[in-house]
């Protein structure tokens, strides 16, 4: 039997809203797009798990929706259930097959890689991995995978038809970032979601659930996009990026940018400068109308002001498949700013992330290249080529590293960027308006290609060409800051920034083309 795992919803009677039964419940949640129903019961006994199981029996065949009773093979024998669920410590998944029928679904929780390969030796049908996230539904004593830990174990399933499906904490405002960040680069993903308390306690259950599996759906439909990137050669990139210069001008995307103190007002003044709309806002209250607006969102962590908008602000904007660009800075210089940026990144799925050699040196947990506050120090990466590539891997994004020479990965391609000035090391905020230039680009092409004025899939989650985008952006500063140096009136520091932003704004697409030095690494 061919299941779609997608929306798996698990029972939870006790956290249905007062008012609401337990057949509107669960009626309402296959309406909004429910695709498997486990029923789990944890304390009724055997004659009231019967009743339940047959009830959701009843609608579960009403809308052809498959039904799978937990760790109980009597119940599911009994109201002639699709398949059970077992957990580690139920009956082992070889006695169970004996005694249910030929076709019966066996899965099984699982919690690491080990237990995966166990099962599918054991002849699962499909695994559900948990706990990725924090959940009150259960008290859960195996630690929190999130999704990086996630897509390790997916591993497991390569070569075989089980399927798998995440179980744990998943809402619909996380539910983007577990589906994409944990696709292994080999293309395996997985199947679906499973929830508890995100549909069954929420007042309306088809609105939970249809959120849910608009999620999945999305992510089903753009998965394709993934294993399908474009192959570059020097001119074609050299001619896109003055194409996404254009891009800017012609939809002057608005820039969401939440960024520190020390550079606001100039950062601000780039994007008006590249022909974008800035928009500096940091309430949590306000992000869910923000993310509704097409463009780019900047998340800059200089001076970690609005934590809490920072999340929702990259969740909403997931939701709604706008870029977020995240510029970690100074992520070496704390261990708070560390554990910050590891929080970010489980909570929503970074389309850039843009960073100086010491910030995505401790990204990548490295030690070759350090930070003393938000400057790298050491002499640079051995083999920067591989250390941006291995970042974009894990984080699923784009990676920027920024320096005397840029370096730019998708995860498959790397690309070297030979543009800039001196003068650039020489003003505060530089590379933050490197940030705030690369969400201008990305807000830009991912508006064109939604309003199909290109054509550009490449990455999973946001329509238009990121990686070009992140090379765009890049190389819009480093080459207004050569023309800039280059002007008589420029004596310094100081009167190198207004110069710079003048040559910002007067930047055209084909001095973007002609001047970027770029080389294609891999
Ligand atoms: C899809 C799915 N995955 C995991 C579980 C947890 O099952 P188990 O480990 O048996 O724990 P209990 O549900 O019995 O508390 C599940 N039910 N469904
Ligand atoms: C039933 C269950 N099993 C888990 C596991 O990790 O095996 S977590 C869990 C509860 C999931 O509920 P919610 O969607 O409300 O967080």
């Amino acid at each position: 039997m061919e299941i779609d795992y997608s929306l798996y919803l698990v029972t939870g009677r006790n956290l249905i809203p007062d008012g609401i039964t337990y057949e509107d419940s669960l009626e309402q949640a296959l309406k909004g797009g429910v695709t498997v129903v486990q029923v789990r019961e944890k304390t009724a006994d055997t004659g009231e798990f019967l009743e339940v199981a047959r009830a959701t029996k009843k609608l579960c065949e009403k809308y052809k929706v498959p039904l799978i009773i937990n760790d109980r093979i009597d119940i599911a024998l009994a109201v002639e259930a699709d398949g059970v669920h077992l957990g580690q410590t139920d009956m082992p998944i070889k006695v169970a097959r004996k005694l249910l029928p030929a076709n019966a679904i066996i899965g099984i929780s699982c919690n690491t890689g080990e237990e995966v390969e166990k099962a599918v030796s054991a002849g699962a049908d499909y695994v559900g991995i948990g706990p990725v996230c924090a959940t009150s539904t259960k008290q859960v004593t195996s630690p929190l995978l999130g999704p990086r830990n996630l897509g390790d174990i997916l591993v497991a399933l390569e070569n075989t038809n089980v399927k798998s499906v995440a179980i744990g904490g998943i809402k619909s405002t996380n539910a983007t970032r577990i589906l994409f960040g944990s696709i292994m680069t080999s293309g395996k993903s997985l199947d679906g979601l499973a929830v508890v308390s995100d549909i069954v306690a929420s007042p309306e259950p088809l609105i939970a659930a249809k959120r849910l599996k608009d999620a999945v759906s999305y992510f089903k439909a753009s998965r394709t996009k993934f294993s399908s990137l474009d192959s570059y050669t020097t001119e074609s990139l050299k001619g896109s990026v003055g194409e996404a210069l254009r891009y800017v001008r012609e939809v002057s995307p608005l820039v969401h940018q939440i960024t520190n103190v020390v550079v606001t007002t100039q950062s601000a003044n780039a994007t008006i400068a590249l022909g974008a709309s800035p928009i500096m806002a940091t309430s949590p209250e306000e992000m869910e109308d923000l993310a509704r607006i097409p463009g780019g969102l900047l998340i800059n962590f200089g001076t970690l002001t609005s934590l809490e908008g920072m999340i929702v602000a990259g969740q909403h904007a997931n939701q709604n498949k706008k870029p977020v660009v995240f510029d970690p800075v100074g992520v070496g210089a704390t261990s708070f700013r560390k554990r910050t940026a590891a929080e970010l990144l489980n909570a929503w799925q970074a389309t850039v992330i843009k960073g100086n050699a010491g910030e995505i040196g401790a990204l990548s947990n490295s030690s070759e290249v350090q930070s003393k506050g938000v400057d790298s120090t050491g002499s640079g990466f051995t083999d920067p080529a591989s250390t941006v590539r291995s970042l974009a891997l894990r984080e699923r994004c784009v990676v920027g590293m920024t320096g005397a020479v840029d370096w730019v990965s998708d995860g498959k391609h790397v690309v070297r960027l030979g543009n800039g000035h001196p003068l650039l090391g020489e003003i505060t905020g530089s590379g933050c308006m490197v940030g705030t230039s690369v969400a201008t680009f990305c807000g830009a092409l991912s508006v064109a290609a939604g309003a199909e004025l290109k054509e550009v899939p490449s990455n999973p989650l946001v329509d238009g060409d990121m990686f070009v985008a992140a090379i765009a952006g890049i190389s819009a500063v480093t080459i207004a800051s050569e023309i800039a140096a280059l002007r008589p009136d420029v004596q310094g520091p100081g009167t190198f920034l207004p110069a710079f932003i003048d040559e910002l704004s007067k930047l055209t697409p084909e001095v973007l083309s002609e001047k970027v030095n770029i080389e294609i690494v891999s």
